[in-house]
């Protein structure tokens, strides 16, 4: 049985609701091997980051050698990366090893506002980074800041996806959690050619830590197993979706999504359909 293995690049989350941490979790979910190479480390709860240790540079690099040199990935993501010097050593491996199945989740702030990356690294993402993923999942503040577009209609999204897309990103997906103003969730998939939308309802919670982090890390763990990045976007979006809906009262603050509930659902549905 071949084994598929994915590599998350990004930060620690002590609480375990976001970053590495949800990445190997989701990984683990969809059946594929999970590897990590750690940015940065923070001490973070469901009440907020509480501080923010980024690693050396060459640490990183020394991960990132280890599995280059022994444990090829099917599929690699990049979360949080904090610095301009840790972004272009990251660039750098992922050419050295010709990793192609990349997926950059340009993540740049945390829910409660605490940076997690320098601001001056937004360029070394753009001239570095985008040019080698094959998709890039922005949220909406993520994309305005890379793009420089101010988005409020699904004009100047599909007009930020083609931004991104021409800075190198093979797929765009845009994605609309932060849109307050919708009744429906409304992502954007972009691939050059042609926009597709997806749609699911909006749930009404506040257990949401980690939903972008989940996600990408899904469409990373289905990239790893051979699937298209339309179908591997359709996964990861069922796959958050459950996540939302049966996120997790834990904690004082915001508390993690759920990353059983996809793979329970599946799972009951399969025991209902046999048990008929
Ligand atoms: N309240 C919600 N209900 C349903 N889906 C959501 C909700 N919030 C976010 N999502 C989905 O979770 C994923 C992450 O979205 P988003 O919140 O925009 O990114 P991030 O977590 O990076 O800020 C997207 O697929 C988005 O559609
Ligand atoms: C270590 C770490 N990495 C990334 C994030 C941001 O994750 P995200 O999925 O966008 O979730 P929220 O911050 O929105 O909860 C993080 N918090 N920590």
């Amino acid at each position: 049985m071949k084994v598929f293995k994915a590599l998350t690049i990004a930060g620690s989350d002590s609480g375990g609701g976001a970053g590495i941490q949800a990445d190997l979790k989701t990984f683990q979910e969809l059946s594929v091997y999970g590897m990590s190479a750690i940015t940065a480390v923070t001490a973070q709860n469901t009440l907020g980051v509480q501080g923010v240790y980024p690693l050396d540079p060459e640490a990183v690099a020394g991960q990132l050698d280890a599995i280059g040199t022994d444990l090829p990935p099917d599929a690699v993501k990049t979360g949080m990366l904090f610095s301009g010097d840790i972004i272009r050593i990251v660039a750098e491996k992922v050419k050295q090893y010709e990793w192609s199945n990349l997926v950059v989740d340009p993540v740049m702030v945390a829910k409660g506002g605490s940076p997690l990356l320098q601001e001056e690294a937004v360029k070394s993402m753009t001239a570095h980074l985008l040019p080698l993923a094959l998709v890039t999942t922005p949220n909406l503040p993520e994309a305005e800041i890379l793009t420089g577009l101010h988005i409020q209609s699904l004009k100047e999204r599909e007009e930020a996806a083609r931004i991104l897309h021409a800075m190198g990103s093979r797929y765009v997906v845009l994605k609309g959690g932060h849109d307050p103003l919708t009744e429906n969730v409304v992502d954007l998939l972009y691939d050059g050619h042609e926009f597709i939308y997806l749609e699911s309802t909006r749930i009404k919670t506040r257990h949401t830590h980690g939903t972008g982090c989940t996600y990408s890390a899904a469409l990373a763990a289905e990239l790893a197993k051979g699937k298209s990045v339309t179908t591997a976007v359709e996964t990861a979006k069922a796959f958050i979706q459950a996540a939302i809906e049966d996120g997790l009262n834990i904690g004082g603050g915001h508390g993690p999504t759920n990353h059983f509930a996809y793979m329970n659902r599946l799972r009951r549905f399969g025991h209902d359909q046999n048990d008929q």
